[in-house]
């Protein structure tokens, strides 16, 4: 009989090449990666190595590259873009694809969009898989049951030219979310007050697996939420056992494999759960009863409350906190004691990897639906991808979005990270359905709540943060 194994060694043991040095939990392996996700900002230099040392790509059919960072989301938008290191980036991703001979979608391409939100909906991600790519989100694949994540440039090169990269396993840790959330909280309150109870570096070091019959009654689109966020409490990977919501997910999408490959394939996605003896270095219990939507009031995502909370006194917080939470909170404009339901915004925005999706700009849709944004609110939604974005103008929810007041954009990680036109100017507050609520993340001096896209659309609406559950009803 075989020693009781977790979900991620399962999958670590199938991708293992061979031993490059050390034995048991403190070998260097080396892995075999299925497929390579690259975008126009962090891949330049593993190109440019390869050049360098006269190599190839292994594998080029493996990798697929999206063009998402620095591209505008202008309604009209072309392939140019005003900044010149831009420009350069996406004209040297797209000469490199041809090189060699990689699969490159442009920002024209009906199939872009945030590469975490594009690869998943061509169907290019399915359980049981390894995923590397040049970006700390690429955890979303656990919704999957696949281990996804970001590795930096001179990996990039390496996993290119070989296919595989040295791995030191991680450790295991599981959180389990267990009973019923309550009405009006979503995947993203869910991973946020995970975070917020473990705090930034909770899971640093461990492969995060997430159980429990709350994740198990989440959609897909809810669990990458979840995936993709696991990253701001330190996890490498991310991970849920696959279940028949992924195996339907998974199948009739552009790059699904055949009907008949992916029968055959269930035998083997069957066995992707955790031992019930395995062990896990790590476990923590939440228990959904107690979370309510939730909203950051700081720089860090673990600075989050509850929406009916106030901002919180430093010197009432663990000694280790205080100082961090004081500088927080001067950023962020805000005194202590201060009702989060008080705050008011200047900005909204939906879109992101972690909120860009169908089901997401849905739940936007439903609380704006006959309203409107406040006054002196700018706000905007920028779909996680083309297609994502297709899809809702076929549904009306551009006309939802628009008749609000908000600006309906084009795709890409737009105000996320703020490396196009899509920033914060010096001082102004947006309710933010990202992931990273950083020193100026959204543009310098640019203040970031994050929250899910319901909340920032209750936000929009009353020009303050908003309990969306609590929204005035409309006047009919
Ligand atoms: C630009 C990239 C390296 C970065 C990441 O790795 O996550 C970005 O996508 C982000 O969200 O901060
Ligand atoms: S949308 Fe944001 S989090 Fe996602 S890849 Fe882009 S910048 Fe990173």
């Amino acid at each position: 009989m075989t020693a009781p194994r977790t979900l991620y060694e399962k999958i670590v043991d199938s991708h293992n090449v061979l031993t490059l040095s050390g034995e048991g939990r403190d070998a260097t392996i080396l892995l075999y990666i299925d497929r390579t996700v690259l975008n126009e900002y962090t891949s330049p230099q593993a190109f440019s190595g390869l050049r360098e040392h006269g190599r190839k790509a292994w594998r080029p059919q493996a990798a697929l590259g999206v063009v998402d960072h620095v591209n505008s989301t202008a309604p009209l938008r072309t392939n140019h873009v005003d900044d010149a290191d831009a420009q350069k980036q996406i004209d040297y991703f797209a000469t490199n694809g041809k090189d060699f001979n990689i699969e490159m979608f442009d920002v024209l391409d009906a199939r872009q969009g945030i590469e975490h939100v594009v690869l998943p909906e061509l169907g290019l991600v399915q359980p049981g898989m390894v995923i590397a790519a040049g970006d700390s989100h690429t955890t979303t694949y656990g919704a999957f049951g696949s281990i996804g994540f970001g590795i930096g440039t001179s990996d990039i090169e390496h996993l290119l030219a070989t296919q595989t990269l040295p791995y030191r396993p991680l450790k295991n840790m599981r959180a389990s979310v267990r009973g019923q959330t309550p009405a009006g909280v979503t995947a993203k309150d869910i991973i946020m007050h995970l975070i917020r109870t473990i705090g930034a570096d909770g899971a640093a070091g461990h492969a995060l697996e997430l159980d429990g019959d709350a994740i198990q009654a989440l959609d897909v689109e809810g669990r990458m939420t979840i995936c993709n966020m696991a990253v701001e409490c330190g996890a490498r990977v991310a991970l849920m056992a696959p279940d028949a919501k992924v195996y339907v997910y998974v199948s009739g999408r552009p790059r699904s494999p055949s009907p008949e490959l992916l029968e055959r394939a269930k035998a083997s996605w069957a066995e992707l759960y955790s031992d019930p003896d395995a062990h896990f270095d790590r476990e923590v219990v939440i228990d959904a009863a107690d979370i309510a939507p939730t909203v950051t009031w700081g720089t860090s995502p673990d600075q989050a409350a509850s929406i009916d909370q106030a901002t919180p006194y430093p010197h009432e917080m663990p000694q280790a906190k205080q100082a961090d939470a004081t500088r927080a909170l001067s950023y962020m404009g805000l005194a202590s004691g201060l009702p989060l339901a008080d705050v008011k915004i200047d900005h909204a925005f939906i879109g992101s990897c972690t909120n860009g999706r169908i089901s997401d700009l849905r739940d936007a849709a439903r609380v704006l639906k006959g309203r409107q944004i406040a006054d002196g609110v700018r706000a905007i939604v920028s779909p996680g991808s083309s297609s994502v974005r297709r899809q809702a103008e076929a549904e009306g929810l551009d006309r939802i979005f628009k008749d609000a007041g908000f600006e309906w954009r084009q795709s890409g990680c737009s105000m996320c990270l703020a490396m196009n036109d899509d920033v914060l100017s010096a001082g102004e507050r947006c309710a933010s359905s990202t992931n990273r609520n950083f020193e100026g993340r959204q543009g310098s001096g640019g203040r970031t709540h994050l929250m899910s896209p319901a909340m920032v659309a209750a936000a929009a609406v009353m020009g303050r943060l908003t309990d969306v559950r609590k929204l005035p009803a409309l006047e009919i």
